[in-house]
């Protein structure tokens, strides 16, 4: 493991009754990267965040986070300890107002009790923090909007404004773009970059390749549960064997 990387997977295997679903997978993720996770449906990515976040414990390997074991952490310890993540499904509170939802997650960050069940608590520096995320995200002017009234796009930045506000050290981004529609494409694709310009360590698995090639540093390429390669979009696309397990069949 070297010093900068903040997200270490070292030799992740996972069974699952006879299956195997992931086969010594091992990733080093440096400060500020951000990398694209692909392949085919059923290669084990969204499994592979599960493992990272929490959700699944792997039954071979580690996982290193900033450094520390999170192996055997539940998924709340790792978000306190630095890593958020986005579902495919959406997880916004859809009674609350946009700059709510921000707020709650801002002061479950700072630490302060937080209930979906009663009226967020007025605290000027969580307020402050929700409302700089929402500014990053374009989506200011909605603060006052209820969730549930929000477009599915404006739904996408409120979530990744509610990881900002947690300022956390890895965002799992899982398939920012299903469900949205061309139109809100590259407003989407703008937040994204401007996570990275931020300078936060970003892992995204995605199908849309267009967006994937054009944002990343580095492309992870998964297949039957193995990465097949990690390397630069230019590299990826260049690789043979990348290019006869997937990109082949899909670019
Ligand atoms: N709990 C489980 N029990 C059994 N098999 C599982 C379980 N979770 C995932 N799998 C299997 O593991 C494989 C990887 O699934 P996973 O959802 O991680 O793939 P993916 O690359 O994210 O696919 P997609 O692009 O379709 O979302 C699939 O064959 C899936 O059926």
């Amino acid at each position: 493991m070297t010093d900068h990387a903040v997200l270490t997977l070292e030799h992740i295997g996972l069974r699952i009754g006879g299956a195997r679903i992931l086969q010594d997978v091992s990733l080093q993720v440096p400060a500020g990267e951000m990398l694209g996770v692909i392949g085919p449906n059923g290669a084990g990515k969204t499994t592979l965040f599960n493992v990272i976040s929490g959700v699944i414990r792997p039954t071979e390997g580690t996982v290193h986070l900033d450094g520390r074991d999170v192996t055997a952490e539940p998924i709340h310890r790792r978000a306190a300890a630095g890593l958020g993540r986005t579902f495919q499904t959406s997880s916004l509170f859809p009674a609350l107002t946009v700059l709510e939802n921000v707020r709650l997650t801002a002061q479950a960050h700072a630490g302060h009790a937080t209930s979906v069940f009663h009226t967020p608590r007025r605290s000027d520096a969580a307020t402050a923090t929700a409302s700089a995320a929402l500014a990053e995200v374009g989506l200011a002017d909605r603060a006052d909007t209820v969730a549930s009234g929000l477009a599915h796009g404006q739904k996408r930045k409120l979530e990744i404004a509610m990881l900002i506000a947690m300022d956390p050290k890895v965002i799992l981004l899982d398939e920012p773009m299903a469900g949205v529609g061309s139109g809100d494409v590259p407003a989407i694709t703008e937040v994204i970059r401007g996570l990275h310009r931020g300078g936060r360590t970003v892992l995204m698995v995605e199908h849309h390749m267009e967006v994937v090639l054009g944002l990343v540093d580095r492309v992870a390429v998964m297949h039957h549960g193995e990465l097949l390669a990690v390397d630069t979009p230019e590299a990826v696309m260049a690789n043979p064997t990348v290019q006869s397990a997937y990109l082949g069949e899909s670019v």
